[in-house]
């Protein structure tokens, strides 16, 4: 694969896919522009090189229809901040007028698309609409790392119809760091999963375990182990039907040699309620009727003792019920603990890397991926559609 400092891009007119998904309050105001200034040194360069720059990105999930909740101005505006320059929205992604704002433009400017989800060939992959895209621009970048799990058509159909294509920086400092941590880490190497389900990380824990040196569960996933080992959850969230699964997982650590680390106290709460009575209870002994909502300290001090001669550690999912500040406690400390390693230190998922935010910590962690999906998809072992696309081009960043 190609990035795009290795690529003649120099006074090109280039289309770069960008993920500027970013969350929006109720007003359309932008909570949090991470994304937008991870592609800046992409933008710059380009903008540096001579080259003039055709962005593109999806907001939300329009289903294929125009809908001006979903529309990328705020992300034009703030953009234009950030980069001090104009950047002019136009008023489409594709079509005739789309087409000759592109052409019009000169060295150094800059046009951002309308949401590429207006249009239903957006994920869709349609060839048809893909190659209007690639039409629009002499190259293609993609610096969309967010999104590059998609086979969607300016994430993947849009390479079989430019003349170059190449990843933009951003791409290289994810895939970079996500070598680091799981193709050649530097050992002990040790994972902490958690969050809502085992089923929707099932195949990352599966992964993981032919990985990693020790595997850290917690948050609500910890429960079905748990439950697996025969103790009481209380009405805990679990998933009944993934009990022997997750006695399957413990069984193959053990065979493979992985320390394999679950909750040994939590924080139970009477109701689903930050408000309800609380209390700390060891693992064996949570109160039937009861909820488990985060870890408990002797837990965090479990956790951070495998933690202590780690070289590597890549996290994915709170430990607990972290929005309500009662149960965020096992979540925050275990950012704590990341933060004050010396370990190459890795963190992806929405809700994981609003923890690290909300400890204020996000300084003193190695990496934090842009990508929730994606991140988990590189968990999983699967090749990117994205970056799969990228490969399939020659060295002069043309597709076969
Ligand atoms: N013990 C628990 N009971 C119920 N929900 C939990 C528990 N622990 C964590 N969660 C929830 O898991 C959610 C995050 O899970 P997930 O989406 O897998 O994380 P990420 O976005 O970082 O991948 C949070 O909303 C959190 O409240
Ligand atoms: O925000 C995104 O994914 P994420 O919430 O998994 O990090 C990406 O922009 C992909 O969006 P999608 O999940 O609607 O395809």
């Amino acid at each position: 694969m190609k990035y795009i400092n290795e690529l003649p891009i120099k006074g090109k007119r280039l289309l770069v896919r960008v993920d500027f998904n970013v969350p929006l309050d109720e007003e359309g105001n932008i909570t949090d522009d991470t994304r937008i200034r991870a592609v800046l040194p992409t933008l710059n360069y380009a903008l540096d090189e001579g080259a003039s720059l055709v962005l593109c990105s999806h907001l939300g999930r329009p289903k294929g229809k125009r809908d001006e909740r979903y529309s990328l101005r705020p992300v034009a505006k703030r953009l234009s901040r950030l980069l001090a320059k104009e950047v002019t929205l136009a008023p489409d992604c594709v079509g005739e007028e789309v087409k000759r704002l592109c052409e019009g433009l000169s060295p150094g400017e800059i046009l951002l698309l309308e949401n590429l989800r207006f249009h239903e060939g957006e994920t869709k992959n349609d060839p048809a609409f893909a190659r209007e895209l690639a039409s629009l621009a002499e190259g293609y970048i993609n610096d969309a790392f967010a999104v590059a799990h998609r086979a969607h058509a300016s994430v993947v159909g849009v390479t079989e119809y430019v003349q170059l294509c190449g990843a933009g920086f951003l791409m290289k400092r994810e895939l970079s760091y996500f070598h680091r941590a799981l193709e050649e880490p530097a050992r002990p190497l040790v994972a902490i999963v958690g969050g809502a389900k085992v089923s929707s990380k099932l195949g990352a824990l599966e992964n993981l375990l032919q990985k990693v040196d020790k595997l850290l569960i917690g948050g609500a996933m910890a429960n079905t182990f748990i439950k697996s080992q025969g103790f009481e959850v209380g009405r805990s969230k679990v998933e009944d039907d993934l009990l022997e699964t997750a006695s399957q997982l413990i069984r193959q650590a053990k065979e493979r040699g992985v320390k394999f680390y679950l909750p040994v106290d939590c924080v139970v709460a009477e109701k689903f309620d930050p408000r309800a009575e609380i209390k700390i209870v060891p693992i064996q002994e949570v109160p039937a009727g009861w909820y488990i909502m985060d870890i408990g300290p002797a837990t965090v001090r479990l956790f951070t003792e495998a933690l202590h001669n780690a070289r590597t550690i890549v996290w994915n999912g709170p430990m607990g019920v972290f929005e309500m500040d009662a149960f965020s406690r096992g979540t925050m400390a275990m950012v704590r603990a990341l933060a004050s390693s010396y370990a190459l230190t890795i963190v992806g998922g929405g809700d994981t890397d609003v923890a690290v935010h909300k400890a204020g910590e996000s300084d003193n962690i190695s990496y934090i991926s842009t990508g929730g999906g994606a991140f988990l998809a590189l968990l999983e072992g699967k090749t990117l559609p994205g970056v799969a696309a990228l490969e399939l081009c020659d060295p002069e960043g043309r597709r076969d």
